[in-house]
């Protein structure tokens, strides 16, 4: 009889990320849970090509490249800034609007630049959400998927040099620091000091829930 529909994650982890950024708060998020958590750049793994639509298919392609290459379970995150008055762009292709130089502060005046051009200059008339989906993938295939997102709005100019991308424009509802201008503690926003703040850290509340037990 089993009362956890999910599969539990033991053992050797591969964080299957390039971003150092990310990296860092991943491994943060599984610290706790006693994996031993191994990048991908630890393991000179590539980078597959992110084909999917949506955030999920990216976050598997990602995760089932680095299951099938090192033959141990590997968790990935596909995430990105969904601006509404943009449509949801950048969406997906968050990543790639910063160019092949990583270039975040020239991705974010973009933003800027186009909510200007659409007279956006009230907050209200500037929301976005982070989203970040999570998936894990064992070598057998299997998968366990977990979805969050964290709604705000896109402040200019941009507050704070912590955290990594668009943290530094981006000010969650409720709060009064950008995601620039927290510690990882404080994006995390995990208990005791609440029940997840960040779309990555709301989705690693469920994953955590389904898939991992405390030492
Ligand atoms: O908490 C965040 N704070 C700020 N910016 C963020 C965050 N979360 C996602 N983002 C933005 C930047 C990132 O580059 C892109 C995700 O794109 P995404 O393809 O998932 O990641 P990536 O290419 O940087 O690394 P990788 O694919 O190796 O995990 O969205
Ligand atoms: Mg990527």
């Amino acid at each position: 009889m089993s009362a956890r529909p999910h599969r539990l994650l033991t053992g050797r982890l591969v964080v299957a990320t390039h971003n150092a950024g990310k990296l860092r708060e991943m491994r943060e998020l599984v610290a706790p849970y006693g994996v031993e958590a191994v990048s991908a750049g630890e393991l000179g793994l590539g980078e597959p090509e992110e084909t999917g639509t949506t955030f999920r298919d990216n976050a598997h392609i990602k995760a089932a490249a680095a299951a099938a290459a090192t033959g141990l379970p590997a968790f990935a995150d596909d995430s990105g800034l969904a601006v509404e008055a943009l449509g949801g762009a950048p969406g997906i292709h968050s990543a790639r609007w910063a160019g092949p130089d990583k270039d975040f502060a020239r991705a974010m005046a973009d933003i800027h630049e186009k909510l200007v051009a659409l007279g956006a200059s009230a907050p209200a008339q500037r929301r976005a959400h982070f989203v970040s989906a999570l998936c894990v993938v064992w070598p057998d295939g299997h998968r366990e998927d977990f979805e969050a997102r964290v709604d705000g709005v896109l402040v200019w100019p941009p507050r704070g040099n912590l955290g990594f991308g668009y943290d530094p424009m981006f000010l969650p509802d409720g709060h009064a620091l950008t995601f620039g201008e927290m510690s990882s503690d404080e994006k995390h926003g995990l208990p005791p000091r609440g029940k997840g703040l960040s779309h990555r850290a709301r989705a690693f509340v469920k994953l955590a829930e389904a898939c991992l037990e405390r030492p």
